[in-house]
């Protein structure tokens, strides 16, 4: 089921100061800012040679990633994505073992402009994955 890992999420309490840090500190390649609003966060990606990390900070009252940042205020890993040939296959053969998709359980598009679904945090051993059709 699962392709390459397309990136690893980190969520931020500054997006700016988080991106500009990776561009100064570490000499990053990092994209412009992308506003999600579907998605409740604004997000950047650090694009590296073998994958990407996405940063990415709540956009709007009813952001999903608040309560996460509630939690940790300094910021920390927030999911992992990974790429799937076909997401509705997936989804089935998953949700068929039991696995909690969020939301409607309908692929959303994602910032990449391809469909994405999340995995309960909870079916994973506390990690949130992100599966992304490629
Ligand atoms: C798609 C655009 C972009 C892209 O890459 O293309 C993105 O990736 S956008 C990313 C932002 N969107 C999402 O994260 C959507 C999916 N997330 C959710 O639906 C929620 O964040 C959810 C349900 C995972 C958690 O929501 P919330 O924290 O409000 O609910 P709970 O407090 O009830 O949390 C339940 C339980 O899970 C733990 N939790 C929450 N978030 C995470 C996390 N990121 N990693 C691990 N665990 C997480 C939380 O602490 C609760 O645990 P408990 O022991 O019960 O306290
Ligand atoms: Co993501």
């Amino acid at each position: 089921m699962l392709g390459r890992l397309n990136h690893v999420a980190i969520a931020v309490p500054d997006l700016e100061v988080a991106a500009e840090r990776y561009r100064a500190v570490l000499g990053a390649t990092v994209t412009e800012p992308q506003a999600l609003p579907d998605h409740g966060v604004t997000v950047v990606f650090v694009e590296v040679a073998n994958t990407k990390t996405e940063l990415l900070e709540p956009l709007g009252e009813a952001s999903p990633i608040a309560a996460f940042l509630e939690k940790n205020p300094a910021g920390g890993i927030h999911h992992m994505c990974y790429e799937v040939e076909d997401i509705i296959e997936a989804r089935d053969a998953l949700q068929v073992n039991g696995v909690r998709v969020l939301g409607d359980g309908e692929p959303k598009t994602g910032a990449h402009g391809k469909p994405v679904l999340f995995l309960h945090p909870k079916d994973f051993d506390g990690t949130l994955i992100e599966l992304e059709q490629v």
